[in-house]
C-alpha cells in the first residue's frame, strides 16, 4: 500500500495555531487512522467472521501502535483524528462535513473542547451534498463488510485492462471539432427527480455510443440517483466500447478499488468533499489501478486548489451548485478566465463543462470559454431516442458515419 503523503501540504494554512501544532504532533495518528478506516482495520476486522480473539489481538496491536492503553483512549484518538480532519477541511474552504458531528467521548480533554463550547453545531445535514456524503460514509462501511479489500484487490489483478478515458476525449475533440462528449446514463437526480421512467441503461449506453459519445458517465448511486454498480457492469458486458466514468461520491479509497473491479475506466473526485491530501492520494491510487480521475470543481477556490495539485489531467467545472442546485453555465466561463485559464492552457489540462447543457448554443458557449469536453445528462437521457438527442444537442450528427 502507498504511504500517505504528509498531512500538511505546501501553502496550506490552518486556522488556529494550536490546531496546527497538534496536527503536526498527530501526523502519525492521522496516517494510522486513515489507513485504519480506509484499509487495514475495517478490512481485517470485517473479513469473514473473525474470532473474538482475532479482533481483540488486532485491537491491541492498534492500541500499541497508537500508544494508547484502553479502548476508551482509542475512541478518543479516533474522535480527535476526525476532528483534525474537519479542521483541515475547513482550512481549505471545504464546507461539507464528512460525518455528522459527534460529542467528544467521555474522558476527552484537549483543544477541541474550546470549539465545542463556542460553536453551535448543526447536527442535520446543511444541504443535499452533505446529506449524500454522510449517507455514503455509512453505505461504504456496510459495503466493505460484504466486499473486503483483499478480495477486491484480487479481482482488480484479474480484471481486463482499462480503456483510455482521456485519450478518447482528445480523439473525439480532434475528430469532430466539438468538445468530446461524456454522455450520462442517469435515471434520476435530487434536483430533477425521475428523468426517465422506462430506464434501460444498456439501451441508453448503446444509443449514446451510436450517436458519437466519446465516453459515458454511469451513475452508480442507488439512493439519490436510482443508479447502481450493476448498470456499470451490464454496460461493460454488453460490449459498449466507450470508456466508462463511475459517477459516485468517493469518500474512501476502497471505492476506487470497487469501481475498478466493477468495470470503470475513470472515477469522479469532488473537490467540495475531499481535502487536497485526499485528492492527491486518490489520484495516485486511481492511476496505479489504470483509472483516469475527473476532479470536479464549482468555484474559484476549488479551481485554485485543483491547479495546485500535481498530476490532474481532467478538471470538470460543474455549472450546478451541488449545495443549492442553482445552475448557471456562465460559471464555466468565469472559472476559465484570467490566471486560472492561463495555467490550464499551460498545463494542457482537459476541462470538462458539466451540467445544464441543452442546445448547440450552450455547447458553443462553453467551447468558446475553453472546454475540450462536456458532460451531459438530462438533455439527452430524456429523449425518446438518445442517439438523435446527441445530434440535437450539437446541431449536427457527430457519429463516425
Ligand atoms: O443533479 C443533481 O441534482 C445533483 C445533486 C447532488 C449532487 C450531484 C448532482 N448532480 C450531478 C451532476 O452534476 C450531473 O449529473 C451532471 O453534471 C450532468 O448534468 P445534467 O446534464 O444537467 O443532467
Amino acid at each position: 500500500m502507498d504511504a500517505l503523503v504528509p498531512v500538511q501540504s505546501a501553502g496550506q494554512r490552518l486556522p488556529v495555531r494550536l490546531v496546527s501544532a497538534s496536527l503536526h504532533r498527530c501526523i502519525g495518528s492521522v496516517s494510522i487512522r486513515r489507513s485504519v478506516s480506509g484499509f487495514a482495520m475495517d478490512t481485517r476486522i470485517s473479513s469473514r467472521a473473525p474470532s473474538q480473539f482475532t479482533i481483540r489481538s488486532q485491537q491491541s496491536d492498534l492500541k500499541e501502535s497508537l500508544g494508547v492503553a484502553s479502548s476508551s483512549d482509542l475512541r478518543i484518538k479516533e474522535w480527535e483524528v476526525d476532528m483534525y480532519q474537519n479542521e483541515l477541511a475547513i482550512s481549505q474552504g471545504i464546507r461539507i462535513r464528512r460525518k455528522p458531528p459527534s460529542k467528544a467521548p467521555l474522558g476527552y480533554t484537549g483543544p477541541f473542547e474550546l470549539r465545542l463550547l463556542n460553536g453551535q453545531v448543526a447536527d442535520s445535514p446543511s444541504n443535499i451534498l452533505e446529506e449524500i456524503t454522510w449517507f455514503k460514509d455509512q453505505e461504504v462501511s456496510r459495503m466493505k463488510e460484504l466486499n473486503p479489500l483483499e478480495a477486491l484487490k484480487k479481482a482488480v489483478e484479474n480484471a481486463p485492462p482499462t480503456r483510455d478515458f482521456v485519450g478518447a476525449l482528445r480523439t473525439a475533440h480532434q475528430r469532430t471539432g466539438f468538445p468530446g462528449l461524456i454522455a450520462e446514463v442517469k435515471k434520476a437526480s435530487p434536483s430533477r427527480g425521475i428523468l426517465k421512467e422506462n430506464f434501460d441503461p444498456v439501451e441508453i449506453a448503446q444509443a449514446y455510443e451510436r450517436g458519437g459519445a466519446a465516453c459515458l458517465s454511469v451513475l452508480t448511486d442507488q439512493k439519490y440517483f436510482k443508479g447502481g454498480f450493476e448498470n456499470l457492469e451490464a454496460i461493460r458486458s454488453a460490449g459498449v466500447k466507450c470508456p466508462l466514468l463511475c459517477k459516485e461520491f468517493v469518500v474512501d479509497p476502497w471505492q476506487i478499488y470497487y469501481a475498478r473491479a466493477k468495470g470503470a475506466d475513470a472515477v469522479l473526485l469532488i473537490a467540495a468533499i475531499l481535502t487536497d491530501l485526499e485528492i492527491t492520494y486518490l489520484l495516485k491510487l486511481s492511476k496505479k489501478l489504470g483509472l483516469a480521475a475527473l476532479v470536479e470543481v464549482h468555484d474559484e477556490r476549488e479551481m485554485g486548489r485543483a491547479l495546485g495539485i500535481e498530476g490532474i489531467e481532467l478538471v470538470g467545472i460543474n455549472n450546478r451548485s451541488l449545495e443549492t442546485f442553482k445552475v448557471d453555465i456562465s460559471n464555466t466561463k468565469k472559472l476559465l478566465e484570467g490566471e486560472h485559464g492561463r495555467q490550464i492552457r499551460e498545463k494542457d489540462m482537459i476541462v470538462v463543462g458539466e451540467s445544464c447543457l441543452f442546445t448547440p448554443d450552450d455547447i458553443a458557449y462553453v467551447q468558446d470559454a475553453g472546454v475540450k469536453a462536456v458532460l451531459v445528462g438530462e438533455s439527452i437521457v430524456k429523449q425518446n431516442d438518445p442517439e438523435k438527442g446527441i445530434a440535437g444537442l450539437f446541431g449536427k450528427n457527430i457519429s463516425q458515419t
